[in-house]
């Protein structure tokens, strides 16, 4: 019989300590233990064999690089979705806040660690996707603290006023998520993550949808959308885009080839590049795992009107890592009918048959829901869950392990 003891348990997480009585479950005798993180308040807590362990510093991390106007936040939406329940900014806070907390997920905008707001960045003449605009130093601590199980107040960039706001209290969630221009762009941040995505989008596709967004939703001329695009572009270039090279998971968003010549950015080729060996990320795959696959599942299951829909699948590399791929051109008519296609797809991590769908429906109206930029961020979202879990499950195995020692 064993009985776990603070040694080993802190050994788990140097964040953790332990107290409480003794109780007996199925011949075990287990601790009813509870954990503290150094602040002294009472931690998370997760189930071990009927006894409750509460413990700090089991805090996921998953970074989600793009450029502004890229989707992140749709993204961020179908993400939290799928672990249930509504995200909102913290109560009472700042309205301005660019953090969303939900039941599991506490997702954080990395433009909070602007070093220089707008004005600063004006008078330097650097735009806020130069480095040296933000504070690398304090993402990483802070990020690392959340990790830790250590509760943090982070800044607050002000999108509205352009200023840095007073910061904000951000708790360790179950699931972090950092979002910006720069997740993968420190390296001891970049170490800090447990999974990440970088989301590419072609300049044609990013030109289409900021005329979308900025000049029907905000009122930009189309000169001076050109004219921003034009001025990030060096920077772009130079600080954001090389971080995809590090992402576990790549979606790139490309014009498609079914139209030829298309200009209107309306139907989309888009491609979930996947990162083989990536520890509790099984890459999906269609029909055959490894083979090279086209499909055009257009016909009697499934509506197309032009011009129709083409599916690939393959392996690849990207930026010398093996990866596999999988790519949908088109879109679809009828998203009651992606049953068809989800059933074709193995390793989606699903919790039952036609969960995908399911998700695709509740969400109908984000953008791209109809293409392959809708269903491979649902894909990805499913896929962090299972990470999530398949994670929890070894920890809480290693806490058994030790608690038998
Ligand atoms: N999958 C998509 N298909 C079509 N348009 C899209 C898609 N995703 C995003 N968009 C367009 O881009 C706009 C920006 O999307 P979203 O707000 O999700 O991006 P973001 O990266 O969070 O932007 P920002 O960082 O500027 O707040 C949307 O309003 C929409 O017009
Ligand atoms: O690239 C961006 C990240 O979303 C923004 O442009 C950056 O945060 C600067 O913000 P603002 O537009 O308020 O000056």
């Amino acid at each position: 019989m064993a009985v776990c003891t603070v040694y080993t348990l802190q050994s788990l997480n140097s964040s953790c300590s332990i107290s409480s009585p003794t109780k007996t479950h199925m011949g075990f005798t287990q601790k009813q233990v509870f954990f503290y993180n150094n602040s002294g308040n009472k931690a998370k807590s997760r189930k071990l064999r009927g006894g409750e362990i509460t413990c700090a510093g089991d805090t996921i991390v998953i970074g989600l690089a793009a450029d502004s106007g890229c989707g992140k936040s749709t993204f961020m939406r179908r993400l939290t979705s799928v672990f249930g329940g509504a995200a909102s900014p913290p109560k009472g806070g700042n309205p301005d806040s660019n953090t969303l907390i939900s039941d599991t997920t506490t997702v954080i905008c990395l433009d909070d660690y602007h070093s220089l707001d707008r004005t600063g960045r004006k008078e330097k003449g650097v735009t806020a996707l130069d480095p040296r605009a933000n504070d690398f130093d304090l993402m990483y601590e802070q990020v690392k603290k959340i990790k830790d199980g250590v509760a943090v107040e982070k800044p607050i960039y002000n999108h509205v006023s352009g200023l840095l706001d007073p910061p904000e209290l951000i708790k360790p969630p179950k699931i972090l998520v950092i979002e910006g221009l720069h997740p993968m762009y420190d390296q001891r941040v970049r170490d800090l993550l447990d999974f990440s995505i970088y989301l590419d989008i072609s300049n044609e596709v990013k030109f289409a949808w900021k005329i979308q967004r900025d000049m029907a939703e905000r009122g930009h001329s189309l000169e001076s959308i050109k004219a921003s695009i034009e001025a990030r572009k060096p920077d772009f270039d130079a600080y954001i885009d090389p971080q995809k090279q590090y992402a576990d998971a790549v979606i790139e968003v490309l014009p498609t080839k079914l139209i030829p010549d298309d200009n209107e950015g309306k139907v989309l080729r888009v491609k979930l590049i996947m990162k083989e060996g990536v520890k509790y990320f099984n890459p999906v795959y269609l029909f055959d795992e490894g083979s090279t696959v086209s499909w055009i599942p257009c016909g009697r299951k499934l509506t197309c009107s032009y011009p129709g829909i083409k599916f690939a699948y393959g392996p690849d590399t990207y930026f010398g890592h093996e990866v596999s791929v999988l790519e949908m051109d088109g879109q679809f008519d009828r998203l009651d009918e992606l049953i068809y296609v989800e059933s074709h797809l193995s390793n989606i991590s699903t919790k039952f048959y036609g969960e995908i769908t399911q998700q695709m429906l509740k969400h109908a109206d984000f953008p791209g829901s109809n293409n392959g930029t809708g269903l491979f961020q649902t894909i990805v979202g499913l896929k962090i869950r299972d990470l999530f879990e398949q994670i929890a499950v070894d920890k809480s195995s290693g806490a058994l392990e030790a608690t038998k020692a």
